[in-house]
């Protein structure tokens, strides 16, 4: 399978040299004012700046040099978090990149009547509007986003998803979406463009993956507020230390007062600038993790709402079982002949789209050698499949011929005063329990007999339910089935609950449901049926084969239409979030471990009493306070490639996975300080420096 996603090399050249200018370039106070917490550290770091030059000039509260290598590491920490933004929106952008080359000059034949064979005019596609009908050929590239209205053929979505394999467009059912930019290999299709330049798929995805159109998530916001309290609790601490140290030192008579250059410095250490200046890019990076599994998620809200899924609603047709429900055996009523049956049954689905409906007209072909008819020269009206009916079939000449659901059929043959035999009923039941879909077939008002339809659960899907199981992840199985078909499919898919005869309002209905039980909701689909519900559930996985309606609704779209990637889906999410969490909890601890560090040295010309705290024993109170800064910046850095990566993933409880994160990221957050101060310490000790 050849990809277009970027390989996960973190450290690509042209990526960092990007990012290290971008990271300039986000000095801008526009920029900064956005980040509450590093704003913090960008006012120190010209704050200590004005200072060194006072210092020059003889008026320093410190040494100029102390000064001096103070505000410079203030500013490589403001730079270091630009730095880690920049990266991420490299990265996302490099994995864009393909995207752009999908967008091209096309030219569009533009139908005059929206019909094949009607003359065309062409016309450059970006002067396309909503609503046009053009033709497309073999060989052309599509000119914008549409629906198929007529026509089969084979198309090239390399550009878009990657895949070399061509997909099939058709009119009709859950495969009649086409992308602008991808290309018809053989026959023709007859497209309805559905949107306007400029909001092309194509577009919406390059804007949110390359981060123009990224916002501050809910979560992202409240995590802001508590850091930016922090801060401020920080901030006052602070500032009450310089009128407290000038107070001590005139009653002792001794020591001398706090310069503004080390209360900076303290400040710094101590408000959480390790998560203020990673979460942007930690948030960055979740939308290029999905990218990675081509995953387009149009919202940063999308990625965060699915690490913290509670229930997943799973269509069973092609998500749990393979979807070609294809048929199987007829099974006549009693006193009705196989071959009777197959007839009814093929003239019933001769302009039936559906796969099933296809397979129907094949098996009767294989098996009686009954050839498709054309259907005009019948003077048939044919009566298509809804999930609402549950039933298709065609009016010819005075017959009526329906195939359907159980109930269906059974609704629509007492509706005529006809009866539903028992024998036909045990049919119906014996297929179910196969897992198998039963059709019932009548003519009029009786009954000939029913049509198995099979599907086959996918291989190793049990395996991935029992991890969503241990993530305390719900999963529900929805289908229009009956309820011993659901329950047969259910057992063998090892899903924890199924919805049967679901129409729409029922899938709707279910999700406003759980969501007013205070539960967020995850599903895929790709029919125009199921927008309703995608646009309810708060990750809403649409298929790219899937219909535009589905995709506009979804806020998410899969390129690969593979049904069952929510649950990568899912994981990518708690990835994130946990991510978030553990430099969340480092960040803090942290800071804690910085305090032991800096306070005694800071306050040793002050209070020498507090020397009984210092119990790292660095050299110098310079040396001490220097270490603790240069520290502060160079975490950033280290955790860059965490935050990017993400934290190592496993599917355990919520509990257990709190338990893991204080254990190591908060013991670490604490233990890691003392030794790189230290460390540091005896470096600038050794060099000469302080
Ligand atoms: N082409 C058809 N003609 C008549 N009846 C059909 C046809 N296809 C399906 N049915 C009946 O309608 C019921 C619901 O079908 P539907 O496709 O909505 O089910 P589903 O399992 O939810 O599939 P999906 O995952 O595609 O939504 C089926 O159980 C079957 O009885
Ligand atoms: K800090
Ligand atoms: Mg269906």
């Amino acid at each position: 399978m050849s990809k277009n996603t970027l390989s996960t090399s973190l450290f690509n050249r042209d990526i960092l040299q990007q990012a290290i200018i971008d990271a300039f370039a986000k000095l801008a106070p526009r920029q900064q004012w956005k980040n509450p917490v590093m704003f913090v550290v960008y006012l120190g770091s010209m704050l200590t700046s004005v200072l060194w030059l006072q210092a020059l000039r003889g008026q320093g509260d410190a040494p100029a040099g102390f000064i001096l290598a103070i505000a410079c590491c203030l500013w490589f920490t403001v730079l270091f978090a630009n730095f880690a933004e920049a990266v991420a929106e490299g990265r996302s952008k490099a994995q864009a990149s393909f995207l752009h080359n999908a967008k091209r000059d096309i030219i569009a034949k533009k139908l005059d009547e929206a019909r094949y064979g009607n003359p065309f005019t062409e016309i450059a596609a970006s002067s396309l509007r909503k609503g046009d009908v053009v033709l497309i050929e073999a060989g052309d590239f599509i000119p914008g986003d549409g629906d198929v209205i007529e026509g089969v053929a084979s198309v090239d979505e390399s550009a878009i998803t990657g895949e070399s394999a061509p997909v099939i467009r058709e009119s009709g059912g859950d495969f009649s979406s086409v992308t602008g930019g991808t290309r018809v290999l053989s026959d023709w299709l007859v497209v309805r463009i559905s949107v306007n330049p400029g909001e092309t798929f194509l577009d919406r995805m390059i804007a949110m993956v390359e981060g123009s159109q990224r916002q501050k998530t809910p979560n992202e916001i409240a995590l802001t507020i508590l850091l930016v309290a922090l801060t401020l609790v920080f901030l006052m601490a602070t500032v009450t230390l310089l009128p407290f140290s000038l107070y001590s030192v005139e009653t002792a008579g001794s020591g001398h007062p706090l310069s503004i250059t080390v209360l900076v410095a303290l400040l710094v250490c101590l408000i959480p600038t390790t998560i203020g200046g990673l979460l942007s890019a930690i948030g960055v990076a979740g939308i290029g993790r999905m990218m990675q599994k081509n995953v387009v998620a149009t919202s940063g809200r999308a990625v965060e709402a699915a690490g913290d899924v509670d229930v997943l609603l799973l269509d069973k047709t092609g998500t749990i079982t393979l979807g070609n429900r294809q048929a199987a055996a007829f099974f006549p009523a009693k006193g009705v002949s196989e071959k009777q049956l197959a007839d009814a049954a093929q003239l019933s689905s001769l302009a039936d789209e559906t796969p099933e409906g296809r397979s129907i007209v094949v098996l009767a072909k294989q098996k009686f050698g009954i050839r498709g008819r054309d259907v005009h020269s019948l003077g048939a009206t044919f009566v298509h499949f809804s999930a609402q009916t549950r039933m298709s079939g065609v009016n010819l000449k005075g017959r009526q011929i329906r195939k359907g659901s159980e109930d269906a059929i059974r609704g629509y043959i007492t509706e005529q005063g006809g009866r539903f035999p028992a024998d036909t009923q045990n049919i119906v039941i014996d297929v179910s329990r196969r897992g198998s879909t039963p059709l019932v077939v009548a003519e009029d008002k009786k009954v000939l007999g029913v049509i198995e339809l099979k599907d086959i659960v996918k291989g190793g899907i049990k395996e991935r339910f029992m991890e969503l199981r241990q993530m305390g992840i719900k999963t529900i199985m929805i289908t229009g089935d009956n309820r011993l078909t659901a329950a047969a499919i259910a057992a063998e898919a090892g899903v924890d609950d199924f919805l049967a005869e679901a129409t729409p309002e029922a899938k709707l209905n279910l999700i406003r449901q759980h969501q007013a039980e205070g539960r967020l909701v995850a599903m895929t689909g790709d029919g125009t049926n199921d927008a309703p519900a995608l646009a309810q559930a708060d990750v809403a996985v649409a298929m790219n084969s899937g219909t535009q309606a589905a995709k506009e609704a979804g806020n998410m779209v899969d390129l690969d239409s593979n049904p069952t990637k929510l649950i990568e889906i899912v994981e990518t999410g708690k990835q994130m979030l946990m991510t978030r969490g553990a430099l969340t909890t480092f960040s803090i601890a942290n800071d804690v471990a910085k305090y032991f560090a800096i306070i005694p040295a800071a306050f040793a010309g002050t209070y020498p009493a507090l020397n009984v705290l210092n119990v790292m024993h660095l050299a110098t109170p310079a040396s001490a306070i220097l270490s603790a800064v240069i520290f502060n910046a160079l975490i950033i850095i280290a955790l860059i490639p965490l935050a990017l990566r993400g934290v190592g993933y496993k599917p355990v409880g919520a509990e257990k996975l709190l338990q893991n994160n204080l254990l190591i990221y908060g013991l670490g957050g604490l233990v890691v300080p003392f030794i790189g101060i230290k460390l540091i310490d005896a470096l600038l000790v050794g060099l000469h420096l302080v």
